[in-house]
């Protein structure tokens, strides 16, 4: 793949990063780069920047209030980033002062902080605990209390070549059974019968893995068929992670593409076979990962099959690539504990990439994998107030339940009964449908947010009138489909030369449509080469973001971009009976309407402005990790603003989901 050639680099600069390096310990300071070490003036905590000076390491002894009340606060500010959680290190200040504590000072400063995590309602939960010249320093994972019924979640996507072992890592993981080296433990996953027959997955599967408050798996697995019951695993479980198991075969590159676009992972985990090394789909898949912003960590299995000198031989050319101008990542080889908070609490630089040797037979080192896994956050942080957003990855007919549509909610809340606008059809028209159930994980829940995935039942619609790539979302957003958009792409590879008229697939979040290349800024584009080009859906128009990235493909050609312009969007009927409704309102509140009064209608509040809708997508603060819907929900108020002058007055859902 163009955009992964490897550097003739020495030998000598082949040298695995030590995970230390990554520590604010003083062990490695000296190496530390700027990019990678601690923002100019804050702690390890991330205190900084206030008034109050919080920078000594014996700040939590015995804060003053006004001390213990801002310490409050940047904790607060660090759950919210952190989707929930975030690790803590006791014993360590800012201000140059000798690190370490004496163990008097170090009791009085987990009380303080245990005492902050009763204030949010938080666990503290006990990593690792370290000796400096100045006494101990201990890291604690403090992560938000969820109900029974709430659970944190992350999404890894996994991939990598054929055999190297994703299904069988998954089948460990998820099973607790170690595997025998002959696809035994892989077998509890397949689930199609061509799947269990060539031993090869072809399809996107779904595998979670629970942890408790202590970081201990609850999966437990019947003693029949071993399969697994997700709903006592949701239950037990402060932490869910979901697998999105992918397709290691080239044949299946479709829908390993799918995956990665449209079930929005926050991390992926690129497997390689360590006897096989950097092979087949390895680059293509690591490729995939970097243009569409998931921070990768890579896990080599079979090391106990694996001769030294061929482990060392692909350990060196995995860093190597991922070292490479078209990756420039830093990799950190993962041998400890130590090395698994460091990277855990430092994965959000996207450049670092943890690397782990696992065996699935004999599992060493699979604790390690484990913990970091428990340790790693969200990227995708929500905000109850913004308008619901939902994609949808698929559909299934249920008997007794009817039409059912599973995906994920990238932004605001969905609550039983809400009424959305579930679209575009081959039309670009949305129709109102209420949610008549909401499971997450198999599990029946009232509500969902931004960053969790769920399946919907549905009121009074035919499974037949849904497909993949369409979206239900909040009246608020008078949602239009689009036929046409611009842009900026970069093509990975092409044999020959692209040029207008070319047609291939664009798959962008869950939509999976053909597009034909109608203009673009060159006369043509080869491997390498980066356009502005205007595409054209061939079949139906789809609901499309700026700033969403995009992968576009056909055959071996591949292309990855971001779409900077939406242009021809069509009008739905459901908007516009919306907009109907919400100006005829307006009227009457401006008309002031003796109907209204003495039928004792109270006016619909009116609708955010646009540069209102602008700072409320905006508001969410830091995020750890990528940029994920970046400027999502500004492009969408710029486009409705610029396609219809009405949403900007219009009023807001009360009035319009009637
Ligand atoms: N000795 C040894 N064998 C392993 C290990 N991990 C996987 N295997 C074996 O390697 C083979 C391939 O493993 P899979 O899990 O099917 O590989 P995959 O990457 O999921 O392959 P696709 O689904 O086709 O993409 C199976 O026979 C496993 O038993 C390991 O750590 N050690």
């Amino acid at each position: 793949m163009a955009s992964l050639t490897e550097p003739a680099t020495s030998l000598q600069q082949d040298s695995i990063v030590p995970a230390c390096m990554f520590a604010p310990d003083r062990g490695c300071e000296e190496e530390q780069s700027a990019e990678e070490g601690l923002e100019d003036g804050e702690g390890p905590n991330g205190e900084s920047g206030d008034v109050l000076d919080l920078s000594s390491k014996l700040v939590l002894v015995s804060p003053t209030g006004e001390q213990y009340d801002c310490l409050l606060r940047h904790l607060r500010e660090r759950i919210d980033e952190g989707c929930g959680e975030t690790i803590y290190v006791v014993g360590m200040g800012s201000d140059g002062g000798d690190y370490g504590l004496d163990e008097k000072d170090m009791e009085a400063s987990v009380a303080t902080v245990r005492s902050l995590c009763e204030q949010i309602e938080a666990d503290l939960i006990f990593l690792r605990e370290r000796v400096d010249t100045g006494g101990k320093m201990r890291d604690y994972l403090i992560r938000r209390r969820v109900g029974e019924q709430d659970f944190l979640e992350v999404r890894v996507a996994v991939v990598g070549n054929v055999d190297a072992g994703k299904s069988t890592l998954l089948g460990v993981l998820t099973h607790g059974e170690l595997d025998n080296g002959r696809g035994f433990a892989r077998q509890k996953l397949f689930r199609h019968k061509h799947e269990m027959e060539s031993g090869r997955t072809s399809s996107v599967g779904n595998d979670i893995l629970g942890f408790d408050q202590d970081g201990e798996v609850v999966n437990k697995p019947d003693s029949h068929g071993g399969g697994l019951d997700w709903t006592t695993i949701c239950e037990k479980s402060s932490k869910v992670i979901t697998f999105i198991d992918l397709a290691g075969h080239e044949k299946y590159l479709k829908t390993t593409v799918f995956g990665m676009t449209g079930h929005l992972p926050d991390f992926c985990m690129l497997m390689v076979g360590s006897n096989a090394g950097i092979i087949g789909m390895t680059k293509e898949h690591l490729g995939l990962a970097l243009a569409l912003n998931v921070p990768v960590f890579v896990v080599v299995t079979k090391i106990d099959m694996c001769p030294a000198n061929i482990l060392q031989e692909t350990l060196k050319l995995l860093q190597r690539l991922l070292k490479s101008p078209g990756c420039r990542k830093i990799p950190v080889l993962v041998q400890n504990k130590d090395d698994v908070i460091v990277t855990a609490s430092n994965f959000s630089s996207e450049r670092m990439c943890p690397i782990f040797q696992i065996s699935n037979v004999t599992g060493e080192n699979m604790e390690l994998l484990k913990m970091f896994l428990n340790l790693l956050s969200s990227r995708t942080t929500y905000n109850n107030d913004e308008p619901a957003e939902f994609q949808i990855d698929d559909t299934y007919s249920v008997p007794g339940v009817g039409t059912v549509v599973s995906g994920t909610t990238l932004r605001g809340l969905i609550r039983l009964n809400d009424t959305l606008l579930l679209g575009p059809d081959p039309l670009g028209t949305f129709i109102q449908i209420t949610v008549k159930s909401i499971h997450r994980k198999r599990m029946s829940v009232k509500e969902v947010r931004g960053g969790q995935t769920a399946s919907f039942a549905l009121k009074k619609i035919k499974r037949s009138s849904i497909r993949k790539g369409m979206v239900m979302v909040s009246p608020k957003l008078m949602p239009q489909a689009t036929w046409e958009f611009e842009a900026e792409i970069l093509v990975l590879h092409h044999p020959t030369t692209i040029s207008p008229r070319y047609q291939a697939m664009v798959h962008c979040g869950s939509i999976r449509q053909t597009a034909t290349i109608l203009t673009m800024n060159k006369d043509c584009l080869r491997t390498g080469d980066k356009a502005s080009v205007h595409f054209r859906f061939i079949k139906t128009p789809e609901y499309l973001h700026c700033d969403q990235k995009l992968v576009f493909r056909e055959g071996r050609t591949k292309a990855v971009g971001t779409i900077t312009k939406l242009l021809q969007s069509v009008s739905t009927q459901a908007a516009r009976g919306y907009h109907s409704k919400a100006l005829a309102n307006r009227k009457a509140l401006n008309d002031g309407t003796a109907a209204n009064e003495e039928a004792g209608c109270s006016a619909p509040p009116l609708s955010p402005t646009t540069a209102q809708l602008q700072l409320k997508s905006g508001g969410s603060g830091r995020r750890r990790g990528g940029q994920r819907h970046r400027g999502k929900g500004l492009s969408t108020a710029t486009n409705t603003a610029t396609t219809t002058a009405a949403a900007v007055t219009a009023p807001t859902a009360a009035a319009g989901t009637a």
